[in-house]
């Protein structure tokens, strides 16, 4: 390694011949008195900085310093080449979530995107997924800096801290350099108003005439339909939504008007169980309006089931209409619609991409962790078997606590009736997806008797072996993904 990184430096850091050093083309950089570049160390990649240290944290040798991938030097590396870090994305038609959840799917996901006109979200994870994995936001972040200086993508793109829940949460992720933050409002949203009688919402509503007077028994055209509010449908919106209002105003005003950066804020009322009436959704982008608060993206609780890893369940003619009323909204205040649970929904993306005309942010993570498992299916089946075993006899009923499936366990064929060229198979049936898609934290977790990982050092190592494999998976599937999104553009 060292003969031929001095190689590489004699003959002048030529990037066309780069690969023939084992260095990576896109990440030779040029900096004041220094070139920064990223070379692959076999089981694991390094940077190296010949010249001046430049500040990152190395060993010398004979001219240059060998840096591990550290979170040190990733900090240092978002401030030499700002576009290693995150920035907010909020004017920018089309936009895509890429939650990474193992640390190894940016490289991938710059292939997929490259040809299209969308600009992502590398670091995307939510509270629940860092719980699951073990992970950290600088983790998340650091590992999409460092795929985006090997792979020399310069087009930008966002961190997100998906699915917050709390101010610590926020402040946490804000901390950590993030540049979007996903409210999660589901804890302040009432799901009990669905089954009250009219009776029973009309004594709990309590009027406020300066605001009830902007709604109620008016008349909108939204998305080309005239939809009418009556009291019944006000009064309900004010009890299921009020509290997350005041919560979404306490948060922007303690978080995010105090960042010093621009910061996208989403809005999300998804994961709940009650669907979000397109007046509803007119009655909060309204009251956001009124309040100040800035949002660059809402993600409703749209019709049908939005559930991980699988198509779109539901009535498309029904989430097209209602659809085109909720972009009617947004784009009327000045926001994008966000559509969470965005993997794998090819049912709905041609519409998404239509209909909004090409404003939407849609969020997609657990498909891409399902590739890195098929990849396991094709390139170690033995392993895929006792990963998938343990899936079912371990993991899947504790797993089931964190996501909302309706999966069928016993819609996936046995594996001892499979051959090991049949594995990768089960990718396209829904309930073998589920089963893998929600179990990650569980697998990754997972322990034997002598207290070491159970798969996890053997997944890693399997993943770096065949890192181009992976990266032609993701590159194919996300592709897959934004062709339909992008079809009508
Ligand atoms: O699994 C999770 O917690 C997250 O990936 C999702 O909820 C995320 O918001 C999403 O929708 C990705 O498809």
């Amino acid at each position: 390694m060292k003969r031929a990184l001095l190689e590489f430096a004699r003959q002048g850091f030529p990037v066309s011949k780069a690969n023939e050093f084992g260095v990576y083309p896109g990440s030779v950089s040029r900096f004041d008195n220094a070139v920064v570049f990223m070379a692959d160390c076999g089981s694991r990649d390094a940077l190296v900085v010949f010249g001046d240290d430049m500040g990152f944290a190395g060993k010398s040798e004979d001219g240059f310093l060998l840096c591990e991938l550290s979170h040190s030097n990733a900090v240092r590396l978002r401030e030499v080449f700002a576009y290693t870090a995150p920035r907010a994305l909020l004017h920018s038609a089309c936009t895509m979530g890429l939650g990474d959840r193992l640390g190894i799917a940016t490289d991938g996901h710059i292939a997929a995107v490259e040809g299209y006109s969308v600009l992502p979200v590398f670091a995307q994870q939510s509270m629940r997924e860092l719980k699951l994995t073990g992970r950290t936001y600088d983790d998340v972040l650091d590992s999409a800096t460092f795929a985006v200086f090997r792979r020399g993508y310069k087009k930008g793109f966002g961190a997100d801290g998906d699915h917050l829940k709390t101010l610590e949460e926020i402040e946490y992720a804000l901390r950590c350099g993030y540049s979007m933050i996903t409210l999660d409002c589901s804890e302040y949203i009432d799901n009990t108003v669905q089954g009250m009688s009219a009776g029973e919402v009309k004594e709990a509503f309590c009027p406020q005439p300066e605001r009830d007077c902007l709604y109620l028994n008016r008349e909108f055209v939204l998305g080309g339909e005239r939809l009418f509010f009556d009291e019944d449908t006000f009064c309900r919106g004010v009890l299921i939504y009020d509290a997350a209002l005041k919560f979404i105003d306490t948060v922007y005003r303690r978080t995010i008007v105090n960042a010093s950066r621009p910061i996208d804020f989403e809005i999300s009322i998804d994961e709940t169980a009650t669907v979000t009436h397109p007046l509803h959704h007119y009655f909060i982008a309204r009251e956001l309006q009124r309040l100040g608060i800035k949002v660059a993206t809402v993600a409703p609780r749209f019709c049908g089931e939005f559930q991980k890893g699988i198509d779109y369940i539901g009535d498309t003619a029904q989430f097209e209409r209602e659809l085109t009323i909720h972009a009617d909204i947004a784009q009327q205040f000045g926001y994008k619609l966000s559509v969470h649970s965005g993997s794998d929904k090819f049912r709905i993306f041609e519409i998404v991409g239509r209909v909004t005309e090409g404003r939407f942010h849609i969020k997609t993570a657990g498909t891409s962790w399902l590739e890195a498992i098929k990849a396991v299916a094709v390139k170690a089946p033995a392993l895929y078997r006792e990963i998938h075993a343990y899936a079912l006899e371990s993991a899947f009923d504790e797993a089931r606590k964190f996501y909302h499936v309706t999966t069928d366990l016993s819609r996936i064929p046995p594996l001892d009736s499979l051959s090991d060229e049949q594995l990768p198979k089960l990718f396209s049936n829904s309930d073998a997806r589920q089963l893998i898609h929600i179990t990650y934290g569980h697998i990754l977790g997972a322990k034997s008797p002598d207290g070491s990982y159970r798969f996890r050092e053997r997944l890693y190592s399997l993943w770096r072996r065949e890192r181009e494999f992976c990266d032609t998976l993701l590159k194919e599937h996300i592709g897959a993904h934004l062709e339909q999104l992008t079809k009508t553009q």
